[in-house]
């Protein structure tokens, strides 16, 4: 079972390589493309405090990620998943039609995989000739328009690139169907989905206590996703300060949870997946281990 971590948007945050050098993390989600292009344009992307600040003309989208085509190479060395994360918690554009979709899709794929000549002058390559291992939709707001038809057409791109496998992940919120991105993970094969069990009443890990937490209806779910091999992981906030009031819950707590559900869904449970990758950097226990040190020390029990 897997430790998935969000990067990009953590205050101060230390380079991606720092993190990749964490051997209790598996999978980093880098976030986010957070502009959503209409047909013809560039979406726009923001990575917190990394990049030199220069977009490309009449874009948002970061040109000068340096740390993180320098970072990359050494995430994969170390044997990471790394994952582009599009969404998040402020977005600006909107998805209203399936060419502007398709459009999306294939800039992301051009742009953000595999290196390919034959699109080089129609194409941007942000992070260089980095390639990424797939693509996360942390869609929470907007409405559900155009994310299948995206994932869809990923998985078409996909296919003309049979040597290498390419991931597509989702990080719906606990509320289930979920508005954005209920139709996409009834209907598109997922390798990974993180629900984020915080930040909504009566589904969140919190509500274990409660009894409301509403882990088997997602086990339900994605055990019927067309991959067979989906897996759920559960979504945590890596620090009380990382997410609402009142939906942190200690390692304590999550060993609890964990060691339930992953006794219970054996085939389905993924792993963990923490906002962010930062705020568990800091959020050490007594003995100095951080939040995701102590994740995987559950996962591992
Ligand atoms: C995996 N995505 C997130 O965890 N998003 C997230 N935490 N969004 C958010 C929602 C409300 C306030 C701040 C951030």
């Amino acid at each position: 079972t897997n430790v998935a971590v969000y990067w990009g948007q953590g205050p101060n945050q230390h380079r991606l390589r720092d993190f990749c050098a964490q051997t209790d993390i598996d999978i980093i989600n880098l976030g986010f493309i957070n502009g959503f292009p209409t047909q013809g344009a560039y979406p726009g992307s923001n990575f917190g405090n990394q990049c030199d600040g220069n977009v490309y003309p009449g874009s948002d989208l970061l040109s000068g990620c340096h740390q993180i085509v320098d970072d990359i190479p050494i995430c994969k060395q170390m044997g990471k998943t790394i994952m582009l994360s599009i969404g998040g918690a402020y977005t600006t554009g909107q998805i209203t039609n399936d060419a502007q979709a398709k459009w999306f899709a294939d800039f992301l794929w051009y742009s953000f995989g595999p290196v390919n000549p034959a699109v080089a002058d129609q194409y941007p390559r942000p992070f260089g000739d980095n390639v990424v291992d797939g693509f996360d939709f942390d869609i929470e707001h907007g409405g559900h328009t155009g994310w299948k038809t995206m994932i869809k057409r990923l998985h078409m791109r996909f296919q003309e690139q049979p040597d290498k496998k390419f991931y597509i992940s989702a990080a719906p919120q606990c509320p289930t169907p979920d508005a954005q991105l209920g139709d996409a993970i009834a209907s598109t094969a997922l390798d990974f989905v993180w629900v984020q069990f915080y930040n909504n009443e009566g589904c969140s890990a919190k509500n274990f206590v409660d009894g409301t937490f509403n882990f088997d209806t997602w086990a339900g779910i994605v055990a019927s996703n067309p991959n067979p091999d989906a897996k759920l992981f559960i979504g945590l906030p890596a620090a009380p300060q990382a997410a609402n009031d009142g939906y942190y819950i200690d390692a304590t707590q999550v060993s609890t949870i964990v060691r339930w559900y992953m006794a219970f869904y054996p085939k389905v449970f993924g792993g963990i997946m923490l906002w962010e990758a930062t705020y568990a950097q800091k959020n050490k226990d007594a003995s100095g281990r951080t939040y995701y040190q102590q994740m995987k020390d559950i996962l591992d029990s």
